[in-house]
């Protein structure tokens, strides 16, 4: 052991998220041979306290501190363990959009991934996680208020979909359901991709990428929690899904994927903010689903406002208040309303390693401040129009959305995409259509990373569907029709 130990595999998957977990699964399934080697640690949902300090510590990389530089900053969340993201995120699930699909067409020369053939894949993943649409009555009482305002102005909206058969409404998806009900990768594929003979490792630090002669060859990583070793699994095809952030860090220092200049570029993220309102009624945001709608009347220009809520400790930290107004506002917890609003950007920024510390750069462009701008003053209006007494924007005092300036901004983001990028030219992407990196036999990318361009909605179901895809191209079979769940043949028949 302490000359390190090796194992032998098929395929070999880096990162157990969104992306890693499904392509893994389906190998598996499919009768590979598969290692899949996760940074972060299994997690239990029976540890799970709902206390957001202590979650974040436990459940998030960096403790969910993990931040860009530039104008602004924005604080961009990423989860790490079994499940990766998909373990903190809040379920929501919308298959990308056609219109999406249809640029990656024309612009990236992404032919096989136009929305017909993806849609089995698509089908696949949404019964394995049992997606549905929320219910008014689980959506709870913040969404009634968002639902008021879009119908008192006309606005198009919905209930969203979700992978969370059985769902409570604890109310802190982005803390760890408490009940297990949400389907995250870790506990919905990894289990499958386990009963079919496959290998999970946690805590393996994955360090390098091994290429001889055009092949990929081998993976090294560092296990043990406590007393750190080497593993090197010895593999003839390697799914690289550490996510958009650390997915271009490993192949940069394993010397890949660099030819084209792209790697670690063209970084999207969505960012968002969100804002609060004052209600006469009792809202108790907490109790409900925190994302279940959405309202998408000015998707066509890039905004969209999604739900977002949690219990006081979260929401004491993100009312954009100080002192007295602060702690007034805090004592009418259970009139509090929130609502958030997240931006299809066209800004791109880029990841890169500096003194051995990954540095994410990014800077608002123009043209999505403007979108913020627009987005928190249609924001204001949808509480007002459902009735809000008060709406606190997250904005300086005095300030208001048409004249804020970059650094006035409070934003976050949850949807960092990009920075291998699909591309049928090996001058301007990463990686190909069927997601090998250019030029090098055996070698594939299945996260955000490869992901062309900003979605416009969110991202988790596109990654999922982009696996399954490469999952069966790996084993040479087409993706399986999926079977009508009971609700579709009880509709037909
Ligand atoms: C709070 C929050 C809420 C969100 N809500 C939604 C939502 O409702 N719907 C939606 O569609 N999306 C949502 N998202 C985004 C979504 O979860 C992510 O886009 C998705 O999980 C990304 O998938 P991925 O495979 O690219 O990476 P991840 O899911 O982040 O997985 C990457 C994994 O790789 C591991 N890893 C990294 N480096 C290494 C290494 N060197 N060696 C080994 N392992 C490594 C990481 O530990 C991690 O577990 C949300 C995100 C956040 C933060």
């Amino acid at each position: 052991m302490s000359r390190g130990t090796s194992l032998v595999a098929d395929v070999c998957v880096i990162g157990a998220g969104a992306g890693g977990a499904v392509v893994a699964a389906e190998l598996a399934e499919g009768g590979a041979r598969v290692v899949l080697l996760e940074q972060g640690a299994r997690h239990d949902p029976a540890d799970f306290t709902a206390h957001p300090p202590e979650m974040l510590a436990r459940l998030y990389r960096d403790g969910g501190q993990t931040v860009t530089l530039g104008s602004p900053p924005i604080l961009l969340p990423l989860g790490r363990g079994l499940g990766g993201t998909t373990l903190v995120n809040s379920g929501t699930c919308f298959r990308t959009p056609p219109r999406v699909l249809d640029r990656w067409v024309r612009e990236f020369g992404l032919d096989g991934l136009d929305a017909a053939a993806l849609a089995p894949a698509f089908a696949r993943v949404e019964q394995a996680l049992s997606i549905a649409e929320v219910t008014p009555e689980l959506a709870g009482r913040n969404a009634e208020v968002a639902r008021r305002g879009a119908a008192a102005l006309g606005w198009s909206h919905g209930y969203l979909r979700r992978n969370a058969e059985g769902c409570v409404g604890s109310g802190v998806c982005a803390f760890g359901c408490p009940t297990g009900a949400k389907r995250d990768t870790g506990s919905t594929y990894v289990p499958r991709l386990e009963a079919a003979g496959g290998r999970v490792v946690t805590h393996a630090d994955v360090r390098r990428i091994v290429v001889e002669d055009g092949r990929v060859r081998r993976v090294e990583a560092r296990i043990g929690a406590t007393r750190p070793r080497t593993l090197t699994v010895d593999a003839d095809r390697v799914v690289v899904a550490c996510g958009t952030i650390h997915t271009p860090l490993l192949l940069a220092r394993s010397g890949i994927g660099g030819g084209s200049g792209q790697l670690g570029r063209n970084l999207s993220l969505h960012p968002a903010t969100a804002g609060f309102a004052l209600m006469d009624e009792v809202v108790d945001m907490v109790r409900g689903v925190p994302q279940s709608f959405y309202v998408d009347e000015f998707a066509d220009e890039g905004i969209v406002f999604e739900g977002v809520a949690g219990p006081p400790a979260y929401a004491a930290a993100a009312l954009p208040l100080s002192g007295r107004r602060h702690a007034e506002a805090m004592a009418r917890y259970r009139n509090l309303a929130q609502f958030g609003l997240m931006v299809s950007d066209s800004s791109r920024g880029r990841v890169h390693v500096v003194a051995g510390r990954p540095l994410i750069r990014y800077d608002l462009g123009a043209a999505d401040l403007a979108k913020v701008r627009s987005g928190l003053a249609k924001l204001e209006q949808l509480f007002l129009a459902a009735g809000a007494r008060e709406v606190y924007l997250p904005l300086p005092s005095g300030r208001r959305p048409h004249d804020a300036r970059p650094r006035d901004l409070k934003l976050m983001a949850f949807h960092p995409l990009g920075t291998a990028r699909a591309h049928r030219d090996p001058a301007l992407g990463v990686v190909d259509g069927d997601l090998r990196v250019h030029g090098v036999e055996g070698l594939h990318v299945a996260d955000g990373a490869v992901v062309p361009s900003a979605l416009g909605v969110n991202p988790q179901l596109t990654i999922m569907a982009l696996a399954t895809r490469l999952a069966f191209a790996l084993l040479d079979r087409s993706v399986p029709t999926a079977e009508p769940t009971t609700e579709e043949a009880a509709c037909r028949s």
